[in-house]
This record gives structure tokens, sequence and C-alpha cells, in this order.
């Protein structure tokens, strides 16, 4: 056997991988490159075009066949459909399984044939399927030796994967060990702590109250099979457990998506909003990858994505809404930043969410609901502690004055030491001036 993974940055309609999954891959590769190590074997990494490096390694070393998981996007897959006829005119057989999702995609059907445009709907029919167990790792293992010709062309130089100067990497580092084995650690202490209140803890942004799963499910670390394994076994009678089965048929939905609607990262699916009138302004853009839109909320979530290469969900939405409803910039500028800056950075959850807030996508939240954020904190932070995390020169502002510093009283401001417009933004747009005007661009439709 010989396991190969190609970094394909060559093939044009592919997206390429994002600045911190790139940081997030070398962990990855490494981590399991040792444990093939352990196993007496090794992973070849190349970089190139995979249409020409798969079969030429084919070619090179005798190989009987190839293997791998199925990707979903059209793109992806018509690329695969040219490696295997390719691999097949030499002689070489191939096969490929579905690996990163539960289900085959095209299992899922409406009694007419179609495929689903509706979660709910999608996920009850979901649940009807038997979802395969995930197989054992091989007890024995055998390796052939690599190839040197490859390998002296092609090798990926793994160190380029990460940041060199300026090093922005040090606070992914700090939160963050990519590998199989935290995957798993994540899972347990999730399923041992944490799960059991999921259904209200999820939405609690100041603590630990998620799996933090998401970039180990994205690297493939750990498998959705196996997830969906674990909470089997845990019993998805406890309510927590079936909130969070839920959530990965969230994920699970997003990827069936893509694999149905290839424009679902391009193109806005509700038809109207081909012609919404977004804004153009980079100045407030910048801001708002920054965190300093000087709406406290906001600017949390802002930072501890820089920072960490994770947002909590709700937050997520809340920067969401705020960028595509307050300030209304089109969804795919803020889709781009994620998928840049995400450790988790997933084409098909990406793209799926940011319709979702952006309310323009077919299952999606309504344009006209429009996140309040001020209101947002106050619910789900509502001791200030996200705040305070991540926007420290806020920390001594009390009661709503946390959330909306423009409103509070100018000896309340100097007792906290802060200086609006000095120390900390005045907002950039006024939340009300900001909705109304999103609400216009939504009725001239
Ligand atoms: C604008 C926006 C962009 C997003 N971009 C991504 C992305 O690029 N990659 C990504 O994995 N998730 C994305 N999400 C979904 C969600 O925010 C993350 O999956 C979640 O916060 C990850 O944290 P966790 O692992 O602790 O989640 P948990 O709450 O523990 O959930 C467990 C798993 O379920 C899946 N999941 C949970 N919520 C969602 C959801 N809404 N959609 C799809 N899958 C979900 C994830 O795989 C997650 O790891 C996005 C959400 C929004 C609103």
């Amino acid at each position: 056997m010989i396991c190969v993974y190609v970094l394909d940055d060559e093939t044009p309609a592919l997206h390429a991988l994002g600045s911190a999954s790139r940081w997030w891959l070398h962990g990855a590769l490494s981590e399991l490159r040792n444990t093939l190590n352990r196993h007496h074997g090794t992973l070849l990494t190349l970089k190139g075009s995979a249409e020409k490096l798969i079969p030429q390694l084919a070619k090179d070393t005798g190989a009987e066949g190839v293997y791998w998981h199925h990707r979903l996007h059209q793109k992806e897959r018509e690329q695969d459909e040219r490696i295997a006829s390719t691999l097949n005119k030499q002689g070489t057989p191939s096969d490929a399984f579905w690996g990163t999702v539960l289900l085959d995609p095209t299992l899922v059907q409406t009694k007419e044939g179609r495929f689903y445009q509706v979660f709910t709907a999608f996920w009850k029919a979901f649940q009807k399927q038997d979802v395969p167990e995930p197989l054992d790792p091989p007890a024995h293992l055998s390796f052939s030796p690599l190839p040197d010709d490859l390998l002296s062309k092609y090798r990926l130089d793994e160190a380029t994967l990460l940041p060199a100067h300026p090093d922005w990497a040090s606070g992914l580092r700090a939160t963050w060990e990519p590998g199989e084995k935290e995957a798993h650690e994540h899972l347990e202490d999730f399923l041992r702590h944490d799960c059991v209140r999921y259904g209200k803890g999820r939405d609690e942004m100041g603590r630990e109250g998620t799996s933090r799963l998401s970039p180990y499910l994205a690297s493939g670390a750990i498998s959705p099979r196996q997830v969906w394994e674990a909470i089997q076994k845990k019993g998805v009678h406890d309510e927590g457990a079936s909130i969070f089965l839920s959530e990965i048929g969230w994920r699970e939905f997003a990827k069936y998506t893509l694999f149905h609607q290839p424009r679902l990262p391009d193109v806005s699916l509700g038809q109207k909003f081909g012609k919404m009138a977004w804004r153009t302004s980079e100045k407030d853009l910048i801001a708002w990858q920054q965190g300093r839109t000087g709406v406290p909320v906001v600017d949390a979530g802002m930072r501890q994505l820089w920072k960490t290469g994770w947002m909590h969900n709700r937050a997520r939405m809340i920067v969401g809404s705020f960028l595509t409803k307050h300030l209304l910039i089109d969804w795919r500028q803020g889709e781009a930043w994620f998928r840049d800056t995400l450790v988790d950075a997933d084409w098909a959850s990406n793209a799926m969410n940011w319709q979702w807030v952006a309310g323009t996508g077919i299952d999606a939240s309504p344009f006209f609901r429009i996140f309040n954020p001020t209101r947002q904190g106050v619910k789900f932070d509502p001791d200030g502690d996200y705040i305070r995390q991540w926007v420290p020169e806020l920390k001594k502002l009390s009661g709503k004055d946390l959330f909306e510093p423009w409103n509070a009283k100018e000896d309340e401001l100097e007792r906290a030491g802060v200086r609006l417009g000095r120390t900390y933004p005045r907002p950039i747009v006024d939340l009300k001036d900001g909705r109304d005007r999103a609400m216009g661009a939504f009725r001239s439709l």
C-alpha cells in the first residue's frame, strides 16, 4: 500500500484551501504520517495536478488499484471521473467510497425522485435510512517502497502550508491540536460533559458548550459515521444528543445541497436576490474583518475568529446578519473571509450557512429577520463574558453599556477607561438606519 495526499492548487475550477485550513492541514498530515510510521509505513504528500500525479504514481509503482473518498461538488466529481478514466485506460482499476458524509447523497429523495430543498423534510427522510457503521482500522498494513522520481519532482514542501512572515498562527497553535487522537478526545469529552445540556449550552457564547469537532470533521480526522455511532451508543433519547445529531444532520444537508446544487457557493439560490443592490464599501468590510465595527458582540466574534480560527455558531449568525443586513454587503464577501480564516472552513457548510444567514438561500432565515446585535448579545452572553474576553478594552463597562457603549453616559465611559473613537470605535453604522436601509433594498426587489 502507498498512502498519498495530493494538494492540487492547479485545477482552477476548485476553490483553493484558505490560509487557516492550510495551517490545519500541516498538522493533520504530520499526525497521519506519525500514525502510519507506527505501522512501519509513511504518507506521501505531493503538490500538483491530481489528474496528472495520481495516474503517474499508479504507473510508476505498478499499482493494482487506486482508492479514494468521493468528493461532492460537480467540478470535483468531474475531476475524479477524469482520473478514473485515465487510470482505466492504463489498466489500473479504481474505486471511490462515501467517507466525508453519512450517506450517499443520491439515496435521500422525495417520492417524485427529486432532492429535498428543506432541512426538516430532508432530515425526516434521512432518518429512515440506515447509516453504515464505521469500519475498524485494519489490523495489518503492508507498505510498498515510494517511487523516487515522483518524490523528487512533486514532493509537497509541507512547510509552505505554514505562515512565514508575519506568523499569524500563534493563537491557532494555542487553541488547537489537529489530529485523530484529539478528535476522539473532543468527542468523548463532549459526550461526558456538555451533551446533556447541549440544547441550551450551544447558544451560550461565553462558555464552551459545544463539541468543537468542526475542524476535525472538516479535515477527516474523525468521520461523521464515527460521531453518529458514538451518539447512537449513548442513546438519542437524551434531548441534548438528539439536537446534536440534528446539527450533524445540518452538516449532511449542506453537503447534500452542494452535491445537488453546485451553484450554492457562488450564486444566491433565492432567485430574486440576483438583483439585490449590495453595497461596496472596502472600509466597512475591513472594519468588520478586523473586529472594529464599534458593535461589541460583532467585534468579539470577529476577533475570536482572527485569533483562534474558530467562532461560536451564535456569533457566526450575528456577524453574518450584521454584514449582510446592517452593512448590506454581499454574503459572498463574508463567505470568502470565513473560508480563508476558519480552521473548519468547509465549502458546503460555509456557503449554505451564509446563504441561510443572508436570507438568500432556499431553506433560509427570511431576509427581514434582522438580528439586533445588542439584543442577541444580552440574550446569549448575559454576563458579557464573551465580549469581555475578546474586546478587553470594554471589560470595565457593566450592564447594557457593555453591549451598547455608544449609549453609555460620559461618566460611565470615563470610569471604565473607554474613550469612544479613541480606545474603541464608534459604531460604523447606526443600527436603526442600517436596518431601514436593508429593508429598503429588500422591498425594492
Ligand atoms: C455564517 C456561518 C458560516 C459557517 N461556516 C462553517 C464552515 O465553514 N464549516 C463548518 O463546519 N461549519 C460552519 N458553520 C456551522 C457552525 O457554526 C459550525 O459547524 C459550528 O459552530 C462548529 O462548532 P462545533 O464543532 O463546536 O459545533 P457543535 O455545535 O458541537 O456541532 C457538531 C457538528 O455539527 C456540525 N454543525 C453544527 N452546526 C452546523 C450548521 N449550522 N451547519 C452545518 N454543520 C453544522 C459541525 O460539523 C459541528 O462540528 C457556519 C455557520 C455560520 C452561521
